[in-house]
């Protein structure tokens, strides 16, 4: 008999005391549990006392059980005040009262050094802290499945481990959830996910650079106690992303990071149903002229408008604006009212003057309750000074009689003042937008007055247009305030973190800030992946000065990607160099298969054949990706005819549920898959005169982890020209040669 032997990885030396050491944590996490499920033990004083003590014991019971498999990923030497100890950190605190198995979490403070190259650190009291080891450990199952030192001083410093474990997970398969990446986030999306709580936050990333996926990570870093008054609620944060089937998508990551609760939508959902529209057809006749007019300078002016409609100073109109039919509304009006106090009766008046002075008051201070409310609260306390009453309940018995005539007298000033009508009416009344005092400069005032649109058709029934949904939201928010709805009051959102932030106007962004906590709002985008440039700003220079300058508003760069094998990122770096500014961008350099490019058949064949030959490798998501959604609609039959059977994604209202999928580029937007097929990779579907069909053409091809596949019919898209193609008739190479030579010379 023959024997093979082959080498086993060395174990570490480490390996059987880490064994133990998390048996001993899985023990003290089991016994702490059974504390907690104690009835018996959590007696108060009284019943309800009780109660509610076991009712906080079984939650914390539950929470810290759904951790006991893998109770921690790594552990951290340290040294502090000539003392070593280790930490082990994992998804979930606990405090071993009784031994030396604590866990602390991911998200505090100290955890923050698993993840960094600091080396020191101020800990406690002053004292200086120094990292002397960083340790991943793979633990599922109560088991310990491998450990791989980071950083290790006693061995000379850093290890190249990180990358290793990086690389490991990278080539798992994909699954239909957005993941969390607790365990092997890297420096600089630390850095970037625990940017100072309190400060607006931009961030610049390329595809696949973990944008979305570092914004999730950081409302749960934002909801650890370590953040104090900055701490946020998961109720009370809000997600707006590009679609819904992304939104939904990246919904899934939520209960893994104890999210549950975040509100995740598009931003015209939650504008729609902020503004009470919910039955209003969304409309974006710009992108509608963009894709389908061939003028170039009607697209121009098209693009133009849209801009200037997004502009910051389209504030200052709406301020001015509305300031104007408030003072016209308020007119010649005084307010003159009777109150009994103290036995007697008091006439209480209020010239013409003095009300054009409150309201001017209110005007100029543009307060965040909005003008409506900050209005009425003036005038009571101009109505109520002179009479010193002497307590709290005086007062509101006063309040109480004057309620009727304030709220005649608010009712004729805000009269006829409604967020969409009036949205419309400044973004195309020459005086309104040329009352501004000068706000905008003559030719703004021309882009805005033409009608570039006057071609597209208009819904039948009521619409907004993507581009006028910030003005309404501008009326909206001055006269009544912007923010989170609770019942009848409108609460600041704790934190608002908006994905492909690339394409919400500069004035979208000032209203967005008055609507979370002051710096409260983390912006994750990529201008270079902008579609939507129309709606976006130009620069984040120019985001920052709508969040009140660089002070409130810092910008950070991740500088490298993640998603996809060398190969992949090579054929997108590609593309994005015909219109990148920021130069190349540093993909991981993860090995992987070479790219696909079928030619020489019909469409529906070559993907066929690429979906055939992905799945026989084993790749369980597969995307066929095309230029439009009619391109998917005619190919889900044509594909049946070759024995794949695709599931359409072909509006907002259909879910990734993983598998064989065929959907058009706008919904693919921020979803992955493990292999992707580019549908109709060519000139005629993607128009290489255009950059905004380049930067479709670079979304599609960007969407693939493991594998990626161009298919064309006749020569593939110039851009795209760099490689070996195969006819897609060719046979199939599982196991044979591949018999197709170059497709030209
Ligand atoms: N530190 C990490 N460890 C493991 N996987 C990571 C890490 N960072 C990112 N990834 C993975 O890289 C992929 C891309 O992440 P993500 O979708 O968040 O990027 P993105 O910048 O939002 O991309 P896009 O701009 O294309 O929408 C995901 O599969 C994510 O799980």
């Amino acid at each position: 008999m023959r024997v093979t032997v082959t080498a086993l990885p060395p174990i570490h030396p480490d390996f059987p005391a880490e064994v133990l050491h998390l048996a001993g944590t899985v023990t003290a996490i089991l016994r702490q549990i059974g504390v907690w499920e104690d009835r018996e033990r959590n007696v108060g004083a009284d019943l309800e006392t009780s109660l509610s003590l076991a009712d906080s014991a079984q939650e914390l019971a539950a929470m810290l059980s759904l951790h006991v498999q893998a109770p921690y990923f790594g552990s951290l030497k340290v040294r502090v005040a000539g003392r070593e100890q280790t930490l082990y950190v994992g998804k979930h605190a606990f405090r071993d009262l009784h031994g030396p198995h604590s866990v602390v979490s991911w998200e505090s403070d100290v955890g923050s050094l698993f993840y960094s190259e600091t080396l020191s650190w101020e800990a406690n009291k002053g004292l200086k802290g120094t990292v002397r080891r960083r340790r991943q450990l793979d633990v599922s199952a109560k088991t310990l499945r491998g450990l791989t030192d980071l950083y290790d001083d006693e061995a000379g410093g850093d290890t190249g481990g990180r990358e290793q474990v990086l690389l490991s997970r990278l080539s798992e398969a994909s699954t239909t959830a957005m993941r969390d990446v607790v365990e092997t986030l890297q420096p600089e999306q630390n850095a970037a996910m625990r940017a100072p709580a309190g400060r607006h936050t931009l961030i610049q990333g390329a595809a696949g650079s973990g944008k979305t996926t570092i914004g999730f990570h950081r409302l749960a870093w934002l909801m650890h106690p370590d953040r104090h008054e900055h701490r946020a609620r998961a109720d009370a944060m809000l997600v707006l992303m590009p679609n819904a089937v992304l939104a939904r998508y990246a919904a899934r990551v939520l209960p893994g990071l104890h999210l549950e609760g975040v509100t995740v939508t598009t931003p015209e959902v939650w504008a729609t149903s902020f503004l009470g529209l919910e039955k209003m057809e969304v409309t974006d006749r710009t992108l509608q002229l963009l894709l389908t007019d061939a003028d170039n300078e009607r697209r121009k002016a098209a693009w133009r408008r849209a801009k200037a409609l997004g502009d910051l100073r389209m504030l200052e109109v709406v301020r001015n604006h509305l300031g104007a039919r408030l003072r016209a509304n308020l007119g010649a009006l005084t307010f003159r009212a009777t109150v009994h106090v103290r036995g007697e009766d008091h006439t209480l008046f209020l010239s013409n003057e003095a009300l054009h002075d409150l309201l001017d008051g209110v005007l100029r201070r543009a307060p965040l309750e909005g003008y409506r409310a900050a209005f009425r609260a003036a005038l009571e306390e101009e109505l109520l000074a002179p009479l010193h009453l002497p307590d709290a309940e005086g007062e509101s018995a006063v309040r109480r009689t004057l309620a009727a005539d304030l709220t005649r007298l608010s009712g004729k000033v805000f009269a006829g003042l409604l967020p969409v009508s009036e949205g419309r009416r400044i973004a195309t009344d020459e005086a309104a937008l040329r009352a501004a005092g000068g706000v905008l400069d003559e030719r703004t005032i021309r882009v805005l007055l033409g009608d570039p649109l006057e071609a597209i058709p208009k819904p039948r029934r009521s619409f907004a247009d993507v581009t006028e949904l910030p003005l309404m939201l501008a009326v909206a928010a001055l006269l009544d305030g912007v923010g989170r709805r609770m019942g009848r009051v409108l609460e600041p959102y704790d934190h608002i973190a908006l994905d492909e932030a690339q394409d919400y106007s500069p004035l979208l962004y000032a209203l967005l800030s008055r609507a979370a906590r002051p710096g409260h709002l983390t912006a994750l985008g990529d201008l270079n992946q902008g579609l939507h440039g129309y709606k976006g700003p130009a620069t984040w220079a120019g985001v920052q000065a709508a969040l009140g300058g660089e002070d409130r508003a810092g910008l950070m760069t991740l500088g490298r990607t993640y998603r996809s094998t060398r190969q992949i990122t090579e054929v997108g770096a590609g593309i994005a160099a015909t219109y990148n500014r920021a130069g190349g961008v540093v993909g991981v350099d993860r090995d992987g298969r070479e790219v696909l490019r079928f030619t020489g058949a019909p469409l529906a064949a070559g993907i066929a054949r690429a979906v055939q030959e992905m799945q026989g490798e084993g790749h369980r998501n597969v995307a066929v990706v095309t230029r439009r959604v009619l391109d998917a609609e005619r190919l889900v039959p044509q594909l049946q005819q070759h024995d794949v059977d695709a599931r359409p994604i072909l509006n907002e209202q259909a879910r990734y549920e993983g598998g064989v999928v065929i959907l058009p580029v706008n919904l693919a937007k921020g979803l992955e898959f493990d292999g992707c097929i580019v549908a109709g990779a060519d000139a005629a579907h993607y128009d290489p005169g255009t950059q905004f069909e380049s930067r479709l053409l670079y979304v599609a091809a960007s969407r693939g982890l493991h594998r990626l596949a161009l298919v064309a019919e006749g020569e593939l898209h110039p851009l795209l020209q760099n490689g070996t193609s195969r006819e897609a008739g060719a046979e199939h190479p599982a196991g044979r040669t591949r018999s197709a030579g170059p497709e030209r010379a």
